[in-house]
């Protein structure tokens, strides 16, 4: 097979694959989470039972008729709603089943729960374990290495920062804990660092994906883009609405963002500093409605395309964001990923763990002993990590 000829998209109706196992399983468990986390009234239970109804046993059915975005998702699913859930694209299901989820405990409805964040109990808890002080503490021992060094921990914590989503470990039984010591199935850091010289002009969207213990990493890796010149303007891309569980929107960039502040050490001092960068422009939070849409960033509105042509360098976090620029298809592991994302304006950069089946840019050894290693399950089980340049 031709390396961009026709790879399927990936569905989620073959039983025991890792789409099936997010519709059929993470899902409903995940409605049962919120469920118990909120003291919903009858109507929101009475919604959340019905779409937990609808997307394991019935068809995909359009947003409340007054929905703001109703228009907006009917034309998205033109050719998806009605069907079942396992048989459209799993991209476009899995993004419409956190639309869906919002519609049903009244996040956009004019009353008392609306804007009230479903997951944010779970983001909550994440900023506060023993590991995240833990991470936070060790910023001291860190700002006496060298200032390679330093980069080069910041952006690992940044890339490992990823497994710490809470969707993924819910029902995989991954617990979060960092695999720092697990060598990269691609390392382009090299490059990466090439592309941000120390002293020029440089503006670096970083296009967020999770908040708690993968934004504040983030956070720290910013402090330090601007600290050391490798940047003087950061765009932060986040979610304009809750999403995939713990994705990072605004509210969560301020509270993590003040929980730095309020932390001993370094950590306060990059608290302050990054507050003052948000207050003079250096750091800047987008909320672009794209970064919500179920679709690759092929297809990206001119206005986002205009900004990250404009950026030194684009870094994209995590896997949703990695589906969405490669394309949601089982591609062959050495498919190029030069040329999946030729498309995008700029220069681009993947900082992910590997927690769904879509994978480029491997060599044929890297592949083969990863097979031999872990059968498919490197794929998707969160142990492994990449960073990929273009
Ligand atoms: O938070 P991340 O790294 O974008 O991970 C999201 C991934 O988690 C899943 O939603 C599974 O829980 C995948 O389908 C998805 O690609």
């Amino acid at each position: 097979m031709s390396e961009t000829v026709d790879a399927p998209v990936i569905l989620s109706n073959e039983p025991g694959s890792f789409a099936w196992g997010v519709l059929t399983e993470r899902h409903p468990a995940l409605i049962q989470r919120v469920r118990d986390a909120f003291p919903y009234g009858p109507e929101q239970r009475r919604a959340l039972d019905a779409l937990l109804k609808e997307s394991t046993e019935g068809a995909i059915e359009p947003l409340r008729q007054d929905a703001p975005d109703h228009d907006q998702w009917n034309a998205w699913g033109r050719d998806y709603l009605g069907r079942s859930w396992l048989d459209v694209p799993f991209l476009w299901s899995e993004s419409y089943f956190y639309r869906k989820l919002l519609e049903a405990v009244g996040y956009f409805e004019a009353g008392p729960w609306q804007g009230i964040d479903p997951f944010r109990p779970f983001k909550q808890a994440e900023l506060r374990t023993e590991e995240a002080e833990a991470e936070l503490a060790a910023l001291d021992l860190l700002a006496l290495k060298p200032v390679d060094d330093q980069a080069q921990a910041l952006l690992h914590g940044s890339l490992w920062g990823n497994r710490a989503d809470l969707g993924f470990r819910m029902v995989s039984g991954n617990n979060g804990e960092s695999s720092s010591d697990t060598p990269l199935v691609a390392d382009d850091s090299e490059v990466l660092w090439s592309l941000l010289p120390a002293g020029r002009p440089n503006t670096v969207c970083l296009v967020a994906d999770n908040a708690g213990r993968e934004l504040v990493p983030d956070l720290l890796l910013i402090d330090h883009l601007l600290g050391h010149q490798h940047a003087e303007r950061v765009v932060l891309h986040v979610k304009p609405y809750p999403y995939y569980v713990s994705d990072a929107t605004t509210s969560d960039v301020i509270e993590c963002l003040r929980h730095l502040k309020q932390a001993d050490g370094v950590a306060g001092v990059v608290g302050t500093r990054l507050w003052a960068a948000v207050g003079r422009g250096r750091l800047t939070v987008r909320a672009h409605a794209f970064s919500c849409a179920p679709l690759p960033y092929a297809e990206m509105p001119d206005d986002l395309r205009q900004e990250f042509a404009d950026a030194t360098l684009t870094i994209m976090k995590g896997d949703l964001n990695y589906r969405r620029l490669v394309g949601d298809h089982l591609w062959p592991a050495t498919a190029s990923f030069a040329k999946r994302t030729e498309y995008f304006p700029g220069p681009v950069a993947a900082l992910r763990t590997l927690k769904s089946d879509v994978i480029v840019g491997l060599d044929k050894r890297t592949e083969e002993l990863l097979v031999a290693a872990h059968d498919q399950r490197w794929r998707t089980s969160g142990t492994h990590a990449l960073i990929q340049v273009r």
